[in-house]
């Protein structure tokens, strides 16, 4: 079983909805994020996962670290993910990247209605309700 390490995020806007995007050729739903890359510390890679992703810069005071959790890898199989899970709220618009196929505003109480991530279903939206 590989690893693959992530820095992702709870994105929450003013009515209490969540981001969940669907990358480009896959069918579950996931918070914004991706791979760490060699070099970056985990908040680095988030801030440019999130310019890449959604076009924003959230000011790094700002954005909350609730540690590292382990999940069944989305999109590729035999990987788990390790995920460094930060949380941020958003009012201003988002601008999805050709990566991005959808990208959605959420009410965490109905997103268990969409096909999730595993890591999305069993440790982001428990770290919700
Ligand atoms: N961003 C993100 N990835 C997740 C989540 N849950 C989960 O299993 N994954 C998996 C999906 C992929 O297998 C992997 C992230 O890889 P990715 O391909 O999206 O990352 P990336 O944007 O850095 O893209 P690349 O370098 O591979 O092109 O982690 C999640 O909530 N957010």
């Amino acid at each position: 079983m590989s690893h693959i390490h992530i820095a992702a995020a709870i994105i929450t806007n003013a009515d209490q909805k969540m981001l969940l995007v669907r990358k480009k050729n896959t069918q579950r739903f996931m918070q914004a994020g991706g791979k760490i890359e060699a070099g970056e510390t985990p908040l680095q890679a988030l801030l440019r996962e999130l310019d890449e992703e959604l076009q924003i810069q959230p000011d790094p005071q700002q954005i909350i670290y609730h540690g590292e959790f382990h999940a069944p890898a989305a999109n590729e199989p035999n990987h788990t993910v390790h995920a460094h899970i930060y949380q941020l709220t958003w009012h201003n618009s988002i601008h999805i990247a050709a990566e991005i196929e959808e990208a959605r505003w959420e009410d965490p109480r109905q997103a268990h209605l969409l096909p999730l991530a595993p890591l999305t279903e069993h440790f982001i939206l428990p770290l919700l309700m």
